[in-house]
């Protein structure tokens, strides 16, 4: 059993209570489970890797609305690990979800526990990959969804994905912040159910990438997990499900929680350095990795929580870096992702550079989105195709083949 308790006051709320934060402090809420009914061994939790693999820590009790979400790749990245230094540097790619990015794992409980309260219509603001997921478990489900965007600010693979899933996708002429203050208003006013990360049960979904890293390393827990920081709400996802499981006697430890942000759009990262106990806002947020261009992060005091007391860290990146670690990835290690993903490498990156990370650390980054999610951002940083003649001597030329003459006997 399960119920919603405030993070600030403590205030506690039945789990079929719909609300997104404390009716007495405004509190951001978690779901709290009984512990001490849930008796979950390394034994029980034997076999592949998936989402509903860890349902007994999961608020849904009946049959999800899944398109088997989770189970993803990591890859442990051999060159770049070498070029910094660290033999144990890895990927796992939240790419290979249905949908193409993590986000398909809260979307999965979200939507399932949508049906469950009896909502009839779910919305979200998004700087992309929110929308494109909502709108596959939506269709999924047989629920209408309703979509925000920042008018020109979101990759065309993402808006393709919403309106080719059915949702009503509504351009707002602002940021991801001023869409998320309209959806909000719109869902509380009008018994619509929100379904972005400020929702705890979404934020349950998403625990799962941790289960999967800590399951596929054989319960050891890796010094340190690199995470992408847009709303925040994954990062403190992940740190939430290792405490469950840590309080279940499942892992001894937790990872250090290290978040990365584009310095043009890093409120939590400049808290982290500055020592500061909240957040500043930053107005205008601005980068390359439009699916961060977050300058509100509506988990800040989660993350900033989830970073601090795992004695982690946060740091900025360039544009410039995001789109170096986002080109390594695909030519060295073959792993393709959005600028945004590439975010926590960038980070893996500038920290070993910096000393941060020590020689002998197992590091996971999280790589949150797939490359073709964003198809525009790559034709602009990569060579065009060369032209030729449909000729096998123009392609040679090209390449610079020379041919060795076979001599007719
Ligand atoms: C591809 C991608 N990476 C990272 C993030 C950041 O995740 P979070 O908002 O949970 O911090 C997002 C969305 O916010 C995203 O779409
Ligand atoms: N990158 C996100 C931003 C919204 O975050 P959410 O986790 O609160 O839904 C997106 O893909 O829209």
């Amino acid at each position: 059993m399960y119920h919603l308790e405030c993070i600030k006051c403590g205030a506690k709320y039945p789990a079929d209570e719909v609300i997104y934060t404390c009716k007495k402090c405004d509190g951001l809420l978690d779901v709290v489970y009984d512990y001490s009914k849930i008796h979950l061994t390394r034994e029980d939790l034997k076999g592949p890797l998936s989402v509903w693999k860890y349902k007994a820590l999961l608020p849904v009790s009946g049959e999800p609305v899944t398109l088997k979400e989770g189970g993803t790749p990591i890859y442990h990245m051999k060159k770049i690990g070498a070029e910094i230094g660290l033999k144990e540097a890895y990927a796992k790619h939240e790419g290979m979800n249905p949908s193409g990015s993590f986000k398909d794992r809260g979307m999965t409980v979200g939507v399932s526990k949508a049906l469950e309260l009896g909502m009839k219509s779910v919305a979200c603001a998004s700087t992309g990959n929110t929308s494109a997921s909502l709108a596959v478990y939506g269709a999924r489900a047989g629920i209408p969804v309703i979509v925000l965007l920042p008018q020109g600010k979101v990759a065309l693979g993402k808006v393709a994905q919403a309106l080719m899933h059915g949702a009503r996708v509504i351009s707002v002429k602002g940021n991801f912040d001023d869409a998320l203050r309209l959806v909000r208003e719109l869902c509380i006013e009008n018994g619509i159910y929100l379904l972005n990360s400020i929702n705890p049960y979404r934020l349950e979904g998403q625990k799962t990438i941790g289960f999967e890293i800590v399951d596929y390393f054989g319960w050891e827990v890796p010094d340190r997990i690199i995470l992408p920081v847009g709303n925040a709400g994954n990062i403190t996802a992940i740190y939430k499900g290792l405490n469950e499981m840590k309080k279940l006697g499942i892992i001894d430890r937790i990872p250090k929680m290290t978040g990365i942000q584009a310095e043009g759009s890093a409120p939590i990262a400049k808290a982290i350095k500055s020592g500061a106990a909240n957040i500043s806002v930053e107005e205008h947020p601005e980068t390359v990795a439009t699916a961060i261009r977050i300058g509100d992060p509506v988990n800040a005091v989660k993350a900033l929580n989830a970073i601090r007391k795992s004695g982690g860290t946060a740091e900025t990146v360039t544009d410039e870096e995001i789109l170096n670690a986002q080109k390594m990835l695909a030519v060295k290690e073959g792993i393709g992702v959005e600028p945004a993903s590439a975010a926590s490498v960038a980070g893996l990156i500038k920290l070993r550079n910096m000393g941060v990370i020590e020689d002998d650390e197992r590091v996971v980054c999280v790589v949150t989105g797939h490359l073709l999610k964003d198809p525009e951002t790559v034709i602009k940083n990569c060579d065009k195709p060369i032209e030729v003649e449909a000729s096998e001597e123009a392609i040679e030329k090209v390449l610079g083949i020379k041919k060795m003459k076979v001599k007719a006997k």
